[in-house]
């Protein structure tokens, strides 16, 4: 049966709290392999786990995605962002990201979906792009993707622009899990803050299930948990 389960928080320190909390409950349950996500959207959660006493020292993350072409030690990297935001604070006993600084796609491309094949998620955290992304997986990306190259969307090398100098700094291109490996994960939390996700947000759990709003995908899920903001959830029908 489908189960899925809407949280609607005050505001984004809220959600964060629930995130974690959602993150110890799944780790006393046996959880060993977390999905983790960057951007704005998730870091309350990683700043309440940092500040909890939770211990990953046995478990395994692995990461969402990375921009083709940054090394680790770029400070725009998805890499450094978990080290900065999480790993600092909580170490895993191993953090996978892809490498983004191997231009061999086909390389990379089987390595990860082999990592992820060899470390099954037991928790996946999501945030959204605006466009309806969850990864870096754009409208289009077939439901039965695995791990692949993609040339970003102009929609998205905009708004990640915000992190960078300018937008020309953008890199155009990234490694992301497809949408079936981020369905394969046995748990979901999608967190979404702020008045600019209400309408995506509306489109993605209410809308019509479509590649191109990849993250309607999730209505699929059975175990799928939202945590939304009150700006966020204010299109739902409720
Ligand atoms: N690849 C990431 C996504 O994983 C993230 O969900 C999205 C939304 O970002 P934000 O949480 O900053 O709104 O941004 C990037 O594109």
């Amino acid at each position: 049966m489908i189960k899925m389960r809407i949280i609607i928080v005050k505001n984004i320190e809220a959600g964060g709290k629930k995130g974690a909390q959602i993150f110890s409950e799944a780790l006393a349950n046996g959880a060993k392999v977390f999905g983790l996500a960057t951007g704005s959207t998730p870091v309350t959660t990683y700043q309440a786990l940092a500040a909890s006493d939770i211990d990953f020292s046995n478990s395994v993350s692995i990461n969402l995605d990375e921009y083709v072409g940054l090394t680790p030690d770029n400070s725009q990297s998805y890499h450094y962002f978990m080290q900065k935001n999480l790993f600092d604070f909580k170490p895993f006993k191993k953090s996978y990201v892809p490498d983004g600084n191997n231009l061999d796609a086909a390389e990379v491309i089987d390595q990860y979906n082999h990592i992820i094949e060899t470390n099954p998620i037991d928790l996946q955290i999501l945030g959204i792009g605006q466009n309806g992304h969850i990864g870096f997986n754009e409208p289009g990306t077939p439901f039965d993707s695995e791990t692949h190259e993609v040339a970003l969307s102009q929609s998205t090398i905009n708004a990640n622009s915000r992190f960078f100098s300018s937008p020309e700094e953008v890199p155009q291109k990234a490694y992301s899990m497809g949408i079936a490996s981020i369905m394969g994960a046995k748990q979901i939390l999608l967190e979404a803050f702020g008045e600019k996700k209400a309408q995506i947000i509306k489109d993605a759990l209410q809308g019509p299930v479509t590649e191109d709003v990849p993250a309607s995908v999730l209505q699929q899920h059975p175990d799928l948990t939202v945590i939304l903001d009150e700006a966020a959830a204010s299109q739902l029908e409720l």
